[in-house]
């Protein structure tokens, strides 16, 4: 069974429809990767999943149950998540606070005094701290742990985006362009995490424009066109495929 599945997804921004009658699906275990032209509904697509956009039409399936429209809190507590860019808000913190602040329930930090914390609340806090640090180091971001988030080149936020959704401890992670503005040594570094995540058995679904990275990274590719799956299957395969170098040239 599929652990993530669309059928039949509609999406219209103001006369545009930015998703077309979309079914798509992916596998326990699978590393996926989404591609296509400018405006093909990649983000959208993501966006219907994560649930930041209600779809017009359709339905959405996670683990066997319909999440078609459920929060994107209510899902990433059932495992589904996906990355975000940092906002200017979170530039403003330290890089250690950014990812320990990602992570889910953190109730007794924010409303409960320091003296009447219960122990519970105490060895949550710990869990988390003892996590974060886990993931700055995984992902060598220690020397960079107290500096300000504003402070880091792209691959290094890229990174951090990484360390900080994996707090939540998914078991469906979307990446959108994790590549993107990241130079080519981070790029490896980058991927070969990825890569990591999903060989320790983490689904992941890759958007990104860097095809050669996503081609070398993924064992699957889906294509999308105007909103519609042009075509998916072995990467070799789809990057050979007449409808899709058309789609490419026609730019
Ligand atoms: N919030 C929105 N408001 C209006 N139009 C939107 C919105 N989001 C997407 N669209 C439109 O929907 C279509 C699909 O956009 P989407 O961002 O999903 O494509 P994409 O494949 O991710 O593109 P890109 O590769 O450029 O990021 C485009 O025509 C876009 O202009």
């Amino acid at each position: 069974m599929s652990l993530l599945a669309t059928d039949g997804l509609v999406k219209e921004f103001g006369g545009v429809r930015a998703l077309e009658d979309l079914s798509v699906s992916v596998d326990r275990g699978e590393l996926v990767g989404v591609m296509g032209p400018n405006g093909a509904g990649k983000s959208t697509l993501f966006n219907c999943v994560s649930g930041i956009v209600e779809p017009d039409a359709g339905r959405v399936t996670f683990d066997g149950e319909d999440v078609t429209g459920d929060a994107p809190e209510t899902l990433a507590r059932s495992g589904l998540v996906r990355t975000f860019q940092l906002t200017r808000e979170l530039e403003t913190m330290t890089v250690r606070d950014n990812v320990r602040l990602a992570a889910p329930d953190q109730q007794g930090e924010r409303t409960v005094p320091a003296l009447l914390r219960t122990d519970a609340m105490q060895e949550q806090e710990r869990r988390v701290r003892e996590r974060a640090d886990d993931l700055i180091e995984t992902f060598e971001l220690e020397r960079l742990a107290d500096e300000y988030s504003s402070a880091l080149s792209g691959g290094q936020r890229k990174l951090l985006e990484l360390a900080r959704v994996l707090m939540l401890e998914p078991d469906l992670l979307l990446l959108d362009e994790p590549f993107a503005g990241v130079n080519p040594t981070l790029t490896r570094e980058i991927a070969g995490r990825i890569r990591d995540l999903n060989d320790g058995g983490m689904t992941v679904v890759v958007i990104e424009h860097e095809i050669e990275t996503l081609t070398e990274l993924v064992d699957r590719l889906i294509v999308l066109q105007q909103g519609r799956l042009l075509v998916e299957g072995d990467p070799e395969a789809v990057l050979s495929d007449e409808r899709v170098i058309d789609a490419y040239l026609g730019e």
